[in-house]
């Protein structure tokens, strides 16, 4: 009998772990690669689960894949590989056991880390490999991206009738990470072809039946479930599960009462619970009707913005808008900061930004500075956030607090790494890159966590990203851009420019773009500083005009100042005609710099209005 037929009349029992099982052996290294080096080991494995009573074991192929393969520098060996885990597997079935081919999710959170044709080529040479040894079937696992294992499914469908199993992983019970109810992404698994459709891993089986509670059965396909042992331990440096096979036995019985058809374990399931299982739901003709609770989706709160300034996007989609970098200081001393927020203010900036321990230097918290300017001085701020300092679980934590604090416009950046700031030993997170985290704060902006889990209140956040002019290729720069517009970015904010010719090129290469731009200007302060700049800033890099500028008043502190308002200026007078947004940035909080030139936008942008209503009169 096909693997399809059976699931119609009977549940199956599927097997157990195969990398924890090893891994609690000692062995702790590419679990696939076994296949080739110590293939009695996996035949090992495998005869255990076929002798405890499973009916459908998996090839050990869950990242024998190109892309995690690589991580090994094992990459040319997909197809040894495969091939013989489906030799290992078959030598130790039954002649009623069937083999389906494992191929494992890529994706965990980022989305960006590797890219959807990445993905589908290193699937489809896992997938022919797996084919070609002639599986009874496929099975999709441990997948936290629904993208992902649509994507995959397409490829697989059109390349085999075989019935596929797809199963995803979720963070929190009942949904995806993207915030799909569990429901939702099984249907759309089913639509897309896949045979049975379920869920494995990272949760125990509590958990598990939990989430199947809610999710009906499915019309065409049937369902199934691989829970881990339970929820992952940590003693002694290692993950353990716990091991209570009686527990799991009276869970299958719950998972088979929600529906599902084929019931194996994930992480930390062993021989000894698919035993116990199997003792308790094998061969059970399965039910054909459930009911489900009609549940009426949470109701999101829209987040107020009553009474709020308009979010900068929409100031620069509209007019002149500037915004001016104020960082907070890197000792205590927090008087001058304060004075410098303050006569920006007046000036009438439309924000403040506060950048993140940029060149990875620490300085005061800009989420504590920005609150104290807010409340003290009515300044908008706006807060940047980089990936380096803060991993998921301090990244989230962190805008729930922005958005508590009202503070609603922030910068997504990946960060500058650590290796150049002042501990070049500190680790840089980068759990997420900036394109991941725009993704996220939107997803924050649906009331939606992380991890896919309602917050009970959409937040309303403005999301700017960082844009790098001053390298060699504008046109890759610009791809970048894109990607970061596609990821959910409102506008953005450029490096500090230098030259005017650039830009009118930055202008040239960005006008397709409909989203708003602040140009950078910075005014120079000494011909140090100028150097500094054009020599050690990453991407950063000065004309040799403004170089010789800088020198001509070298070691005249005022004479210094006054030139490098002067070529900020001259800068600005090109930028006005190209851009409305001017984003200035205040050197080592010399705020009466940026002052001057915020009131000098200010003047040219009314003599230009000026000019421009007077021309309308001549036209007319
Ligand atoms: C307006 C603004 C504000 C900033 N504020 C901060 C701050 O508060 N704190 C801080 O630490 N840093 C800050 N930075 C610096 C920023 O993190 C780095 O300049 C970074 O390299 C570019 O921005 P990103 O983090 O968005 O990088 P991403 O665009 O996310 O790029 C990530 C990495 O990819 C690489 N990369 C970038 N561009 C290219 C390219 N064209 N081709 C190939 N590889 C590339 C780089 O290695 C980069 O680090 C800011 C930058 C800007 C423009
Ligand atoms: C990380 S989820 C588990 C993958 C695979 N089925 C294994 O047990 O090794
Ligand atoms: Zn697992």
């Amino acid at each position: 009998m096909k693997l399809n037929e059976a699931l119609q009349h009977q549940t199956l029992i599927g097997d157990g772990a195969m990398g924890t099982l090893l891994y609690s052996y000692g062995i702790d290294h590419c679990f696939e690669e076994l296949n080739l080096s110590h293939p009695e080991e996996v035949l090992n494995v495998h005869k255990a689960y076929v002798q405890a009573g499973a009916d459908v074991i998996q090839t050990n192929t869950y990242g024998a894949n190109y892309v995690k393969l690589q991580r090994y520098g094992l990459e040319d060996q997909v197809k040894e590989i495969n091939s013989a885990a489906v030799k290992l597997a078959k030598q130790a079935a039954d002649p009623e056991t069937y083999v389906v081919g494992t191929l494992g999710g890529i994706r965990g959170i980022q989305k960006q880390a590797v890219s959807l044709d990445e993905i589908k080529r290193s699937f489809r040479e896992q997938l022919y490999c797996l084919l070609f040894e002639k599986v009874d079937g496929l099975l999709l696992e441990t997948y936290y991206d629904l993208d992902e294992l649509l994507t995959v499914i397409e490829i697989a469908r059109k390349e085999t009738y075989l019935p596929i199993i797809a199963q995803v992983s979720m963070h929190e019970p009942g949904v995806l990470q993207d915030g799909t109810s569990l429901t939702g992404a099984l249907k759309q698994l089913e639509d897309k072809g896949a045979s049975v459709v379920g869920v494995n891993c990272r949760l125990g089986p509590y958990h598990m039946i939990q989430a199947l509670e809610e999710v009906p059965l499915p019309e065409k396909a049937v369902l199934s479930a691989y829970p881990n042992a339970s929820l992952p331990g940590f003693q002694d440096g290692r993950l353990v599960y716990s091991t209570e096979p009686g527990y799991f036995q009276k869970s299958a019985q719950a998972l088979y009462e929600q529906g599902a058809r084929l019931i194996g374990g994930c992480c930390g399931t062993t021989p000894e619970h698919i035993e116990a299982i199997a003792a308790k739901v094998k061969g059970k003709k399965p039910i054909e009707k459930k009911d489900v609770p009609v549940k009426q989706p949470e109701a999101i709160e829209v987040a107020e913005r009553e009474n709020r300034p308009p979010h900068l996007h929409e100031l620069a989609s509209e007019g002149r808008s500037i915004i001016v970098e104020l960082d907070p200081p890197k000792r205590l001393n927090t008087d001058k900061f304060f004075e410098g927020a303050k006569a920006l203010q007046e000036a009438g900036v439309d924000s403040v930004t506060l950048a993140d321990n940029s060149l990875a230097s620490p300085r005061i918290s800009n989420s504590a500075m920005a609150s104290i300017i807010q409340s003290k001085y009515g300044i908008n701020p706006l807060v940047h956030i980089a990936c380096r300092d803060r991993n998921l679980v301090g990244l989230q934590s962190h805008l729930m607090g922005l958005h508590t604090l009202g503070i609603t416009e922030v910068l997504a950046v990946t960060g500058d790494p650590t290796k150049i700031g002042d501990f070049p030993g500190a680790t840089s997170v980068y759990d997420l890159s900036s394109f991941d985290l725009i993704h996220y704060i939107k997803q924050l902006n649906k009331g939606i966590s992380f991890s896919g889990k309602s917050l009970g209140q959409s937040t309303s956040f403005s999301v700017a990203a960082a844009f790098n002019p001053n390298v060699r290729n504008l046109n890759r720069a610009v791809k970048r851009l894109e990607r970061k517009l596609s990821y959910g970015a409102d506008y953005f904010i450029s490096q500090p420019v230098f030259n005017q010719q650039q830009i009118i090129e930055t202008y040239e290469a960005t006008k397709h773009i409909s989203a708003p731009i602040y140009i950078g200007i910075m005014p120079l302060t000494s011909l140090r500083n100028a150097e500094f700049l054009h020599n050690e800033v990453p991407g950063m890099s000065l004309s040799p005009d403004i170089l010789e500028r800088m020198e001509n008043v070298n070691n005249d502190r005022e004479k210094a100042q006054a030139e490098g308002i002067a070529i900020a200026k001259s800068l600005i007078d090109t930028a006005l005609d190209l851009f409305n947004g001017i984003y200035l940035i205040t050197p080592f909080l010399r705020y009466e710099m940026t002052v001057e030139l915020t009131h000098y936008i200010q003047e040219k942008t009314k003599e230009r209005q000026e000019r421009k209503v007077t021309d309308g009169i001549h036209i007319i």
